[in-house]
């Protein structure tokens, strides 16, 4: 199928495919940890897919804001490997999966050298939320949501404050996991200040446009393919496509890979960042979560999709 011929049948079946996967959302449940997730819609379900040209598809609940959650993870990794270099940050994060929950400490305990084994599971992301540069929380916070900002390409976007102070107040999990990190000598900075602004750039608040167009400059190899311009580089992003692979979507990474067959990383809000490579970005949201904390509906409509357009990079 030539990529046009591929896009005006996406353009006539991406509805029927979205409705067809809202009914999954019933089989999930809405995050409840951080309080304020649970009041996300339960059967929503939206996608929104953006070509090099910058054209748009949108279908279902595309309008729905949500926080990127860990979907933040992708680009805090990416802008602590553009401020420190690959060598400092892979001295403090590993490069395998774990096979255990997102926020787990079992394995900060049992393997030597105490490290997270990568940077997308909660320990990972902590530690490199340490590595950003920035004179205090408030530069740190602010670099990333510029970050965030550039290749989303909307200047608009905010930190989300009722989530923020939601996870700030309920994050009793995280705190243990980042004190944790401190006594393995894996944090560069105080634990509160971390933690804050681990819990900002987790609580920025997008649509599925947002994330499909930075899942665009992924699939574009760190260029903005709509500008021209190159927002990150390329060996950076070939990285960060291989963790979306194998830790993307935690301990379902290997299922996912084997029914989709494409980078992505989720988040606890229901959002999926993905992209099919040189070609789209792709956000999506369902709200509703099956128990490895990925959406339900999110990840059945993207099975049906990449199966009916042949996707899998495998
Ligand atoms: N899986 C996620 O999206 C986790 C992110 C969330 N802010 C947490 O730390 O628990």
């Amino acid at each position: 199928m030539t990529n046009d011929n591929e896009w005006n049948e996406l353009q006539n079946t991406l509805h029927r495919y979205v409705e067809g996967s809202k009914k999954e959302t019933a089989r999930g449940r809405v995050a409840s940890y951080i309080p304020e997730l649970a009041k996300a819609p339960h059967d929503a379900l939206g996608i929104s897919l953006m070509n090099g040209d910058g054209q748009t598809l949108m279908a279902g609940d595309c309008e729905l804001r949500f926080t990127m959650q860990s979907i933040s993870k992708v680009f805090t990794f990416i802008l602590a490997l553009m401020d420190r270099g690959e060598d400092a940050v892979f001295a403090k994060v590993g490069k395998e999966p774990t096979g255990d929950d997102f926020n787990s400490m079992l394995k900060l305990e049992l393997v030597e050298p105490g490290i997270p084994f990568n940077p997308f599971i909660n320990a990972g992301a902590i530690a490199i939320t340490s590595m950003i540069a920035g004179r205090d929380a408030d530069e740190k916070a602010e670099r990333i949501l510029q970050f965030l900002r550039r290749v989303s390409g909307n200047s608009g976007l905010a930190v989300k404050d009722e989530v923020y102070r939601s996870e700030y107040e309920t994050a009793h999990r995280n705190r243990s996991l980042a004190y944790f990190l401190k006594d393995n000598g894996v944090l560069e900075d105080d634990v509160d200040r971390i933690l804050d602004v681990y819990f900002r750039h987790c609580a920025v608040e997008v649509t599925c446009s947002d994330v499909a167009k930075m899942a665009l400059v992924l699939a574009y190899g760190g260029v903005d393919p709509i500008s021209g311009e190159r927002l990150i580089p390329r060996r950076f992003v070939q990285i960060t496509k291989t963790f979306m692979i194998t830790c993307g979507m935690y301990n379902a990474s290997g299922a996912f890979a084997i029914e989709v067959g494409l980078p992505a990383k989720s988040g606890v809000s229901g959002g999926i960042l993905t992209l099919v490579p040189g070609r789209y970005g792709i956000g999506v949201v369902g709200p509703a979560l099956n128990r490895k904390g990925n959406s339900v509906a999110g990840v059945h409509v993207l099975q049906q999709l990449s199966e009916h357009f042949d996707w899998s990079l495998f």
